[in-house]
Parts: structure tokens; sequence; C-alpha cells
């Protein structure tokens, strides 16, 4: 008799099961509150994951698929990978396939979708899925992401508060903005790395620009949920923008032309794309009267919606 001394799939993992993972982009910072608010939003990633004993093989549709390298590098990948190192499966092979819809480097979270996104598929993959639950791959998403904002809306949906315990671990809550929020997001067709905008921010901040934010967040809070009329003052910021406007020349000269129009423009993430946020068909309008003229076609302008689901997993199989 013939004995089949193929590798298996290790134990821990389920070898028949395919998961798929949709994942929305996100808008981080919303003006004062860096590195701690985010808002997810109807663009989406789809990563599919199935086991094998050994190999890879990564194939990618969408946003990035020239760009991304199709190997253990894969931020994806890499994410899945994360995740069983950290449940302690033993490491099997991977097939992924990415639909992806999010454009890189644009400020809309791509990288940190990439990251939740693996880490979902892979708990999608677990004998024991607990192990991977939303607050175990917020603190790993967070690790590999450097910051928690991005990372739990695109896990949890809708409009995330996150932050950092004395002890580092990081948390989020969601908070029910108000349903008539009607966000704008303009893509410039140029990227920006989030690690060269990071890398342009002072180590050290005054006082009383620490203070301005604080009270600015805070008010950003009720003005999401209560009072839209405040959005304009609400979405303030002294701790980034005009920091990091010398990157970003033409996303710091839209921001400044729609907020002279009344409407809450902020540099979405750490740009270089512009979000704006106001009530139905208030962002659009002031949008659409700054780009009207021949500098307006290098913007593509989306309305997209308020991804209220975050992180859905499907799987099939064993
Ligand atoms: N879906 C993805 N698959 C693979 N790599 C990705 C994906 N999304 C983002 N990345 C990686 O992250 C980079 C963009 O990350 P980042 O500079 O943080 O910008 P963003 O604002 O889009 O998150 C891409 O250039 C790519 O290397
Ligand atoms: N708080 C971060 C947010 C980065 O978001 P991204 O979408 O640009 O990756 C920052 O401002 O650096």
């Amino acid at each position: 008799m013939a004995v089949d001394h193929a590798p298996a799939v290790g134990k821990g993992l389920r070898a028949g099961r395919r998961a798929t993972v949709r994942v929305p982009a996100t808008s981080a910072n919303l003006g004062p509150g860096f590195d701690t608010l985010g808002l997810a939003l109807t663009i989406h990633d789809v990563v599919t994951l199935s086991l094998a004993p050994t190999g890879l093989e990564v194939s990618v549709e969408g946003q990035g698929a020239a760009g991304v390298p199709l190997t253990e590098e894969h931020l994806v990948v890499r994410a899945v990978r994360a995740g069983f190192d950290h449940v302690g499966v033993p490491q099997p092979g991977i097939r992924l396939h990415c639909v992806n819809g999010i454009p890189h480097g644009r400020g809309l979270g791509s990288s940190a979708a990439a990251v939740v996104a693996g880490l979902v598929a892979a708990r999608g993959c677990l004998q024991e899925p607990e192990a991977l639950d939303d607050a175990t791959v917020l603190a790993l998403a967070t690790s590999l992401e450097g910051h928690p904002d991005n990372a739990a809306a695109a896990l949890l949906g809708g409009c995330t508060i996150s932050w950092h315990t004395h002890s580092g671990v990081p948390r989020a809550e969601r908070i029910d903005v108000r349903a008539d929020l009607d966000p704008v997001v303009c893509v410039p067709a140029g990227e920006l790395s989030t690690s060269t905008a990071r890398a342009m921010l002072p180590a050290l901040v005054p006082h009383p620009d620490a203070s301005f934010n604080a009270g600015r967040s805070a008010l950003l809070v009720h003005a999401l949920t209560r009072r839209p009329d405040l959005l304009l003052e609400a979405t303030e910021d002294r701790l980034h923008q005009a920091q990091r406007a010398p990157a970003m020349p033409e996303t710091a000269e839209l921001v400044h032309k729609v907020r002279e129009l009344g409407a809450a423009a902020v540099v979405s993430g750490a740009g270089p794309s512009v979000l704006v946020l106001g009530g139905r068909g208030e962002g659009r309008k002031a949008v659409d009267a700054v780009l009207s003229g021949p500098t307006g076609n290098r913007w593509n302008i989306e309305q997209p919606g308020i991804d209220t689901v975050g992180s859905l997993l499907a799987t099939e199989g064993e």
C-alpha cells in the first residue's frame, strides 16, 4: 500500500477552510484627533485565504496590483503569518487572492485594511478562532501599523476612538455618528507614504497646541453625534496638518479653500487625500465649487457612505 508522505496543514488550523474578508477604507485623524479618531468608509478590499501544506501563491486585482510584492513581503501575507505566530500554530502554505478597492498611499488606510484583513482571515482558518478575537487583532494590527486609529475603524466599522492603556495596550470604542453625515473624499493621483508623512512631525509640541487639539477633539465628538453646525470649528488642528503641508501643497490648498466656503475639510489620514465632513450634499457642493476650474480634474471625487460593519468574515469548508 502506498504511503502518503506529503506534509499536512498543521495542528490548530482548518486545512479545508476558505476565509473571505471584506475590509473598509478608513480616514484617520478627522482633523484634531491625531492617531485617535477613525471613520470607516464604504470603499473595500476583499481578501480570500486558503491553506496548503507548503508554498505561497498570491494574486492581486485592482488597486496596487502592479506595485505590491507577490512574496512573503506582501502585507496581507505578513499579517496572516503574524496572526498564526501569535496563536502558536505551525506556519502553513498560503493561497491568497486580493481584490483591492482602496487606493494605496492616499491616506485612506490601505495598509491598515491589509493588516486587519490578514489577521481576520487568519482567524477564519483557526480551529479556535477566539484566539484572534477583536482585542487581539487590534493589538497585533497596531503593532504592525504603529498607530491604532485606522485599524480600529477598519476592524469595528463606523467612527472609532482609539487609545493606549498605561501598559501600552490599544483599545477602541465606536461612537454613533449622525445618520445624515455625508463624507466626501478627494483623492489625488500622487501617493505619499504614511511613514514619510510621520517623519515630518516634530517629536514635541507646545502645550497650547496640545490643549487646542484636546478641546477640538472633544468638540468633534459632540459635532459628529449631535451638533453638525460645529463641524467646521471642531475639525481645526494644530498638531499635524500644517507640519505636513510642504509634502502636499495641493492638498493643503484644497483644504483651505473648501473650509473658506464653510465646509469641514481635513487631510484624510496622513494625506494626500482630502476628507470633507458635512450633512447631505454639503461637502460635495463646496468641493464642486472649488474644483470647478481646470485643476479640478486632478482629483478623483468620491462620496462613499460610512461603513458600519467593519471587517466582515465569511468562511466555507471544514
Ligand atoms: N492591500 C494591500 N496589499 C498589499 N500591500 C498593501 C496593501 N495596502 C497597502 N499596502 C502596502 O502599504 C503601502 C501604503 O501604506 P501607507 O503608506 O500607510 O498608505 P495608506 O494611507 O494607503 O495606508 C502600499 O504602498 C503597500 O506597500
Ligand atoms: N494617524 C495617522 C493616520 C495615517 O493614516 P493613513 O491612512 O495615511 O495610513 C497619521 O496621521 O500618521
